[in-house]
């Protein structure tokens, strides 16, 4: 299990993240929503290790991983997206994610390559592996990103906001694949904004706002929640 113990994460006088508790468990799927500036990025830069804590606690399998650095949490078996992916441009897209398998998960030579290209035939990005990364569109970035971190081989998978700018088709799409890498074994936390995506894959949703969690539940019981639907008021796109 990977938790999260009461973190609490200041910016001066901004408190991001005040006292947030949660828990993902391999094979389950969680969303974490909340409107902008709620502080689920940052929960996920705490968690990856790209920000330290001013208090609690993070545990992966027991283990205290607070203070570890962000490659040893990743070689541990923690994988993210990045709501604005940034790969290495001048890479192919291939090797972009043959970063992700040797520095990641660990892998050499023909393993890592093999790695890499189950990876992208997953997200369905295989038939562009030899293009330079910079060629890849928006959407396109973000499904090499989700290859990225799939190919790391992770135990926990935190997904920073992956469908925005794709059609309905396409979110169906990538909810079931998203469900598929679940039932391998992997705990995923999806963070987002669209409840399309949050009602498909999501089997608890946390709804975070200010910092706190304001409650959580199933995908019905979070929609119906007064609180939310008055959180979100005036949120495009959200809670539809
Ligand atoms: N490095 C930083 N320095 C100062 N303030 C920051 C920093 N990172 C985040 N913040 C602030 O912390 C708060 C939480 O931001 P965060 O990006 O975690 O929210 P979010 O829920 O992910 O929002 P969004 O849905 O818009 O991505 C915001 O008020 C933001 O401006």
């Amino acid at each position: 299990m990977l938790e999260a113990e009461s973190l609490v994460k200041s910016f001066g006088k901004l408190i991001a993240v005040d006292h947030f508790s949660m828990n993902i468990e391999r094979g389950e799927v969680k969303a974490l929503i909340g409107p902008n500036g709620a502080g689920k990025t940052t929960f996920v830069n705490l968690v990856t290790g790209a920000l330290t804590p001013d208090e609690g606690r993070i545990r992966l399998d027991s283990r205290c991983i607070v203070r570890l650095p962000s490659y040893k949490r990743a070689r541990l078996g923690i994988a993210r997206t990045y709501q604005i992916p940034k790969p290495y441009p001048n890479l192919t897209v291939l090797e972009n994610v043959m970063v992700s398998s040797i520095y990641a998960a660990g892998l050499e030579g023909e393993d890592a390559m093999s790695a890499a290209v189950e990876a992208l035939k997953y997200v369905g990005i295989y038939n562009m592996a030899d293009k330079l990364a910079s060629e890849l569109n928006a959407e396109q970035q973000k499904l090499l990103d989700f290859a990225r971190a799939l190919a790391a081989r992770p135990k926990y998978l935190l997904i920073d906001e992956i469908g925005a700018g794709l059609s309905v088709d396409e979110l169906e799409g990538l909810a079931s694949k998203i469900r598929a890498v679940a039932k391998q074994g992997v705990g995923v936390l999806y963070i987002g904004h669209i409840m399309k995506m949050v009602k498909s894959v999501a089997d608890w949703v946390i709804v975070m706002n200010e910092g706190r969690k304001v409650t959580e539940g199933t995908y019905d019981d979070i929609a119906n929640n007064e609180e939310v639907i008055k959180i979100y008021l005036g949120e495009k796109g959200a809670v539809e």
